[in-house]
């Protein structure tokens, strides 16, 4: 099976490295289009896949064709395109639905949601198929999926929430930690901000192993770290009065940016349905 990618930034790219990475898919059997494509050719001197000279050959040339720019010039691309009809389009782009898709594509469509942890083979991938996606095809995109760490056929419903917690995970997590350093600092700035990153970030390691290897759930790793009457319990009463709200902001902005980007592409669908 061939894989077509079309974009190579920090999406296409893991997607080149992690199928690579986990042996799924041989770079040979890649077919890679940039719009710059020095990134493109630099890329292909690790991983040697083929260099479309044109977004069309990728499409040409792909069983399955990622399509990995960003929402705004996802349905722009593909209307550039002539799309056979056996190909299954697979759109990683947030805010982009199966239905925005299908009026670029009358064959198969599926819409991922990936994560950048996939590049260590590592995170779940949200999937989403129309019904022109048959079995094989269904199969072949969790096959890549799961290689890239653990696939979740999600309902579109659903799809946004999930891509919090999957897919702006890493960045959120990330920005958690600085803001935990910055304050460790602000009270003992002998500590020093460097030491304070790596101490979170190997507990970081220590703890992602616990919860997964040993399968200790949230409620029973706090149990084991917070001593009765003692430090962490005074910690977790401070995180009890301010988290909830923050995420439940978080959650509500982070919807209501969903929900602009979509209004944005429905647009680019009625502008073009005017100019028809
Ligand atoms: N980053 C993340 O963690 C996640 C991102 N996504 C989705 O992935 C998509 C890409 O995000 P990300 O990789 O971060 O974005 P980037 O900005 O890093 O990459 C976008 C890429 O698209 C290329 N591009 C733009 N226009 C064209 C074109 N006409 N033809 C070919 N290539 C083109 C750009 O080329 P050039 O090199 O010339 O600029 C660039 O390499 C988005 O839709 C986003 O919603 C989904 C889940 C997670
Ligand atoms: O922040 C974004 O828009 C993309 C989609 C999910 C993760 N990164």
């Amino acid at each position: 099976m061939v894989i077509g990618i079309i974009g190579l930034g920090n999406i296409g790219q893991m997607l080149v490295k992690g199928l690579s990475k986990s042996r799924v898919v041989s770079p040979s059997d890649m077919i890679v289009f940039n719009r710059s494509r020095d990134k493109a050719a630099e890329l292909q001197r690790l991983y040697p896949f083929e260099l479309a000279a044109t977004a069309q050959e990728t499409a040409d040339k792909a069983d399955m064709l990622f399509i990995c720019t960003k929402p705004l010039d996802v349905l722009p691309v593909l209307r550039e395109l002539t799309l056979p009809a056996r190909l299954h389009l697979v759109s990683v782009a947030a805010g982009v639905s199966l239905q925005d898709l299908e009026t670029v594509h009358s064959g198969p469509v599926s819409k991922v949601i990936p994560t950048v942890t996939s590049e260590e083979l590592r995170g779940v991938s949200l999937f989403a198929s129309n019904r022109l996606v048959n079995d094989t095809q269904r199969d072949s995109l969790r096959l890549l999926l799961d290689a890239l760490g653990t696939a979740e056929e999600v309902s579109e419903e659903s799809i946004e929430t999930a891509t919090i917690l999957t897919s702006s995970a890493p960045g959120l997590i990330a920005g958690i930690l600085e803001a935990f350093a910055q304050a460790a600092v602000r009270t003992s700035p002998e500590l020093g901000i460097d030491t304070a990153r790596r101490m979170l970030t190997e507990t970081l390691a220590g703890t992602s192993l616990l919860l997964k290897g040993q399968e200790l759930g949230f409620n029973q790793l706090i149990e084991r770290v917070a001593t009765k009457g003692g430090i962490t319990e005074e910690g977790l009463a401070v995180l009890g009065r301010t988290l909830p709200q923050a995420f439940d902001d978080l959650f509500a902005m982070t919807s209501e940016k969903h929900a602009l980007l979509k209004q944005k592409v429905q647009a680019q669908i009625i502008d073009r349905k005017g100019e028809q």
